[in-house]
């Protein structure tokens, strides 16, 4: 191969990673792993935890990949998403379905064979939830878009769970809601702060169809619902006091943010809510597996 055919080469293959959106799909990783740590299990379940994490990432990995695809129009008219690989067309449309599709295969394949078919079907089905139902409709339709569409988002500790006991459980479907509730405000606020964008694209999320400052307001509020629903794990006696303080004093610092958002006490609130939305996600699940530890020890 010349050197310039090389490089195109690795460039495509860089293209395709980009299109895995791979620090979404990490984060929820962490959150299906968390939910494999929590379910009960005899012996270490290899075979779930390395196949699971495989086949969901697999799946997880061509949802976004889909969503670049049927995306490409309005990723090519905000300034966040202009130089994404279709949008641009450095990955043409075929190149982009044939890396997708492949994914979903092999994703579908490794759970379904090796893992169990509830999960094959689960992650499919939110596989098919976020690309389709959220990317293909809701989005261009109404600004609950991502509190319906979150939903698929939301499935990963669930996921984790069911890789390694092939059941369902009340604590991972907690989990679930714990999620469910955090998506809005996490993507709201982003939505605030690149308000142009989704103007330009015409996309109706909340802050362009109903205005900042209703926007603002349900940010608030759905971050007190966050930090109630957080707290149902340990009400319920599922997880104990390292989890429970945990998330108070995230849920606390959450709504500290959003109060200045609300307030407009600081610049670049909204940006500053969207970044901690990650770390108080991510810190959480750390403080249930923490918790979880712990109780294991003593
Ligand atoms: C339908 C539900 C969701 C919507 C609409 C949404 C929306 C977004 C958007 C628009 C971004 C900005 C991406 C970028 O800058 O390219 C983002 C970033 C991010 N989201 Fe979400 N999100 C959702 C669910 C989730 C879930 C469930 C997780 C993890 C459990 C997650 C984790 C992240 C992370 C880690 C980033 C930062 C990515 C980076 O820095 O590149 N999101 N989200
Ligand atoms: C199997 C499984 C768990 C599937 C879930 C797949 C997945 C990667 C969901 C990502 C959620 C997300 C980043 C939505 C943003 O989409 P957007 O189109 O609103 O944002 P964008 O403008 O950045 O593309």
């Amino acid at each position: 191969m010349s050197k310039t055919a090389t490089a195109r080469h690795q460039g495509l293959w860089h293209d395709f990673y980009e299109m895995t959106k791979p620090k979404v799909v990490m984060l929820m990783l962490i959150t299906a792993w968390v939910g494999m740590a929590l379910a009960p299990s005899e012996s270490f379940p290899l075979a779930g935890v390395v196949l699971g994490t495989l086949g969901i990432a697999a799946l997880a990995a061509s949802g976004a990949a889909f969503n670049h695809l049927l995306d490409r129009k309005i990723d090519q008219r905000m300034a966040r998403t202009h130089r994404r690989p279709v949008a641009t067309g450095r990955v043409s449309m075929q190149q982009g379905v044939v890396f997708a599709g492949s994914l979903t295969v092999l994703g579908f394949i490794v759970l379904y064979l090796w893992v169990n078919t509830l999960t094959a079907w689960l992650t499919l089905a939110s596989m098919v939830g976020y690309a389709v139902i959220y990317t293909g409709f809701l989005k261009r339709a109404t600004p609950q878009n991502i509190v319906i569409g979150g939903l698929a988002g939301a499935m990963p500790p669930l996921l984790g769970w069911t890789s390694v006991t092939g059941e369902i459980g009340a604590l991972p479907l907690l989990l679930v809601l714990i999620i469910f509730a955090w998506t809005p405000p996490h993507f709201w606020a982003l939505a605030i702060h690149r308000i142009k964008d989704y103007q330009n694209a015409e996309i109706p999320m909340m802050p362009v169809t109903h205005g900042i400052a209703y926007t603002k307001m349900h940010v608030w509020l759905y971050s007190w619902l966050l930090l109630a629903i957080s707290l149902l794990p340990f009400a319920t006696l599922n997880m104990g006091p390292v989890y429970a303080v945990c998330a108070l004093a995230l849920g606390l610092r959450y709504l500290q943010w959003n109060w200045w958002l609300l307030m407009d006490r600081k610049a670049n609130a909204a940006w500053g809510s969207f970044r901690f939305s990650i770390t108080y996600l991510l810190l959480l699940f750390v403080a249930l597996l923490l918790d979880h530890s712990v109780r294991a020890l003593f």
